[in-house]
């Protein structure tokens, strides 16, 4: 990997020069009669990228793009396909894209392994696995069909999963899917209430093994089945693993030829593809897993392959930094219009801010620049209804996605096309505002001028997709995830570890004694020793 410092690169410069002349989208557009179609990219039939509502224009794009040139990013996703271990902190590589490989070329580590035939052994046993589960030919401990599925698992081993699964609940079989990942007991206590233990099959997800949360849960989830079974030996038919670790899976309990594994190549937070995806296969069928895998696919390709002018992560990611490093945008809102992808920001919150929030960079020294701001956002017209008043007329520069398929899969009425004019809408409305004229010439009464003039130029990309149907998923999420890859290495920092989610998972164990048992709480600080004795006393 190239270890460039992008603030001292010519490019950088010239960025902060074209940043003091601000650029007004009306006049963009009026100017220039061919912009909507020049600021636009296709990904075949499955997605459509309008990035003409930016406040860019061709100098700040031909900029940014000697940006990427000058910082080395060719070398670097080089870098990423050759399998190297880009993730140096740790020693790995960064290598997912193998897991939705179609093509019948190996995929090779730097080492010159061909990751393939293992990744193609787990998809084998995942089929037969989905097949026997769907089929009801798995049974429980009372020799009925398994009909609910339970994912225990946190971060990676959750957010992407649940995420599709909820996506593409219109795909959904006979089987439901069900997640459960935060520690408080109240999200297992709630999900298992509704639930029967002879027909529920519990996944077990964790890379590691070890997420407190995660197994905490497990155990739980073993001791409410044991107790309804009466014996031990419904384990076996009740639980699976998803994970790196099989020593640790085999200590927990579960036969190891019920556990799917995967690698230390493959990143919590893009493990979706791998064997993590279980709980999306078992919902929707394996072929339409694969289906998922080659959306994804298409866009490794055309993210490898296509000029940088011409390349959907690229571009977003380049616009991305231009808002955060020299217009001074602090976040970003990710607004699908569409229910099923209500859980798309919080994926995208993990795949951007626990790999790009990093103040030190790739030579160990403190960055100079920004890194990763902050990502959210919520779907459809609900968002409108909350925080779009800030977009639209606060003090901040707050750049949106907006994401919307031209089809539904609940044709009801005209309600698809209300929700598409109000995406639409919001994006014109953003970007061209209302001028003090315009208003007077609507009889607006004197008083209420500055209340009700909207300055505009706010900048968004619209993403289009025919349908949410697994492909153009797979396609839209490989998008975001090569985003995050291009700006972190922009960034010179490393976007796949997370050293800084570990310090509170140590506190919390130093703590944990603290409160279920008499560990005295002498060596900490006050506030926690305080806090601490607060609910003790309300215990
Ligand atoms: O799959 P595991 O090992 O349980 O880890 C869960 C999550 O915890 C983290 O390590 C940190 O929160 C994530 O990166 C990961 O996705």
């Amino acid at each position: 990997m190239n270890r460039i410092n992008p603030a001292q690169t010519q490019a950088w410069q010239q960025l902060l020069e074209l940043a003091a002349q601000p650029l007004e989208l009306a006049r963009l557009f009026a100017e220039d009669s061919t912009r909507s179609r020049r600021y636009s990219l296709g990904l075949g039939q499955s997605l459509k990228l309008d990035y003409s509502k930016n406040l860019i224009d061709d100098r700040v794009l031909e900029t940014l793009l000697m940006l990427a040139e000058q910082t080395g990013l060719r070398g670097n996703i080089e870098s990423l396909f050759n399998g190297e271990a880009i993730n140096s902190t740790e020693q790995r590589a960064v290598f997912h894209m193998a897991l939705r490989h179609r093509g019948d070329e190996p995929m090779t580590l730097a080492d010159g392994t061909d990751v393939m035939p293992q990744v193609k052994a787990v998809l084998g046993q995942m089929k037969c696995f989905c097949e026997a589960v769907r089929g009801g030919r798995w049974t429980g401990f009372e020799g009925g069909a398994i009909t609910d599925v339970v994912n225990i698992g946190i971060g990676g081993s959750d957010l992407g999963s649940y995420m599709v699964t909820e996506a593409l609940k219109p795909y959904q079989g006979r089987v439901r899917v069900h997640f459960v990942s935060n520690v408080d007991g109240a999200h297992l206590t709630q999900t298992l209430a509704e639930l029967s233990p002879a027909t529920t099959l519990f996944i077990v997800a964790s890379k590691t093994f070890t997420s407190q949360e995660t197994m905490t849960n497990a155990f739980a989830a073993r001791e409410w089945l044991v107790a309804a079974a009466g014996h031990e030996g419904a384990i076996a038919k009740h639980f699976v693993a998803l994970s790196t670790n099989s020593a640790k899976v085999a200590e927990f309990g579960i036969d190891t030829d019920n556990m799917f594994a995967f690698w230390d190549w493959v990143g919590g937070r893009f493990s979706l593809w791998s064997a993590i995806g279980l709980p999306i296969a078992l919902s929707i069928g394996f072929e339409r897993f694969e289906q998922l895998l080659s959306g994804a696919w298409e866009m490794d390709q055309h993210f490898r392959n296509a000029p940088f002018e011409a390349n959907m992560p690229v571009l977003l990611a380049l616009i991305g930094i231009w808002y955060r490093n020299f217009l001074g945008s602090a976040s970003e809102a990710v607004l699908p219009y569409d229910q099923g992808l209500h859980r798309l920001p919080a994926y995208l919150q993990q795949a951007v801010m626990e790999s790009n929030g990093k103040s030190v960079d790739r030579n160990g020294q403190p960055v100079n620049y920004d890194t990763s701001g902050i990502v959210w956002g919520e779907s459809g017209t609900n968002g409108q209804h909350s925080f779009y008043q800030l977009i639209h007329q606060g003090t901040q520069l707050i750049p949106c996605d907006f994401i919307l398929p031209a089809q539904s899969h609940y044709p009801l009425g005209d309600q698809h096309a209300k929700l598409m004019a109000n995406c639409l809408a919001q994006s014109r409305a953003l970007a061209f505002g209302q001028s003090e004229q315009e208003l007077r010439a609507q009889g607006e009464l004197e008083a209420l001028l500055p209340f009700k003039m909207h300055k505009g130029n706010n900048p968004s990309n619209t993403l289009l997709l025919p349908k949410v149907t697994p492909h153009t998923l797979g396609a839209l999420l490989a998008l975001y995830e090569h985003k995050v890859f291009v700006q972190g290495a922009i960034w010179n920092i490393f976007s796949f570890d997370q050293w800084g989610v570990e310090l509170g998972k140590k506190q919390a164990n130093v703590l944990l004694p603290c409160l279920t048992g008499g560990q005295d709480a002498a060596g900490l600080d006050a506030s926690t020793r305080a806090l601490l004795a607060q609910l003790k006393d309300w215990a």
